[in-house]
């Protein structure tokens, strides 16, 4: 694939795929389909994923050091066994079910799983939970929307973004510790407004080993590449308006994966952009960090 070639992950179309996790010990490709319902699995040269119903909203995926995924849903956190699809619940969820859901997750550093919520209503009552020896604790409250974790190459700051606030955000981060410090405005993006072009506001993330962030810009059908100062030094426009969050794999980690949605698109923009829904995939330059597994 020559760089910016970017391609469809076989003929699988999500309605709202997210949390796309290239597997360290697998080396093949997870993600989750939302209001699908699904934790999805593409094993090389296969055209269609291995699909695993869920019961419940899942936000987001983490693998496990002993094997199989958590998966976090809206009615709480889930172990599945990719090998004989047995679920068993690990924890019930931190907040009502009736008005939040589990969205974006990432595992930090020492192997614990970092998870935000999202307010079904687009209320400021979402947080940002760490899920450590068992329990949540909440590490960053007074969000609507919680997504766009990422770490920084050495660990020492965290990313992550409220998307319906435009914003995102980075702390100081202790590994040992798993405590965040001096939270600031990384990056900020205009919200709508009338006359203007809208472009997007920030969804998922990863981090390359160069220590930048990429962003997926939703309804801004693009990707920013943003240096450590917050700068955007790169934009690669997309296939489909809403990406939601991309990822590093592929045997060098330089293949970028990216979920994107078709839920709730106009018609026309679907017949435009066939594309929506897919795991879109392109070459890049520098290398991601690869995904840490929980010990959870
Ligand atoms: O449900 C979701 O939607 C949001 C986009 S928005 O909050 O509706 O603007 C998306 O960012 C999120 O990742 C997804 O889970």
């Amino acid at each position: 694939m020559a760089p910016h070639d970017i391609q469809a992950l076989g003929s699988h179309r999500c309605l709202l795929g997210e949390s796309p996790l290239w597997h360290p010990a697998e080396q093949c490709l997870y993600a989750v389909d939302i209001p699908g319902r699904q934790v999805l699995r593409w094993r090389e040269g296969a055209d269609a994923p291995d699909a695993w119903p869920q019961a419940a909203e899942p936000g987001c995926i983490a693998a496990r050091a002993g094997g199989g995924l958590l998966v976090a849903r809206r009615d709480g956190l889930w172990a599945l066994d990719t090998e004989t699809g047995a679920q068993a619940l690990v924890s019930p969820p931190p907040y009502d079910p009736a008005r939040l859901r589990f969205n974006d997750g990432k595992v930090d550093p020492a192997g614990r799983l970092w998870v935000g919520s999202i307010s079904d209503a687009r209320e400021p009552e979402a947080v940002l939970y760490r899920f450590d020896a068992g329990s949540f604790a909440a590490q960053v409250t007074g969000l609507t929307t919680s997504n766009g974790l990422a770490w920084s190459p050495d660990g020492r700051r965290v990313h992550w973004s409220d998307t319906k606030a435009h914003r995102i955000y980075v702390a100081d981060f202790d590994v040992a510790a798993g405590a965040l410090s001096s939270p600031r405005v990384f990056a900020e993006f205009s919200l709508r407004t009338p006359g203007v072009a809208y472009g997007g506001r920030p969804d998922g993330a990863a981090m390359d080993a160069e220590g930048h962030y990429w962003a997926a810009m939703f309804e801004g059908g693009c990707l920013l590449r943003i240096a450590p100062t917050g700068e955007v030094v790169r934009r690669i426009e997309l296939p489909a308006a809403c990406p939601t969050m991309p990822t590093f794999g592929g045997a060098d980690l330089r293949t970028l994966f990216v979920t994107t949605a078709r839920e709730k698109r106009p018609a026309e923009e679907l017949e435009r952009q066939p594309l929506a829904g897919a795991v879109l995939q392109l070459r890049v330059d520098a290398p991601g960090l690869p995904a840490m597994l929980t010990h959870s």
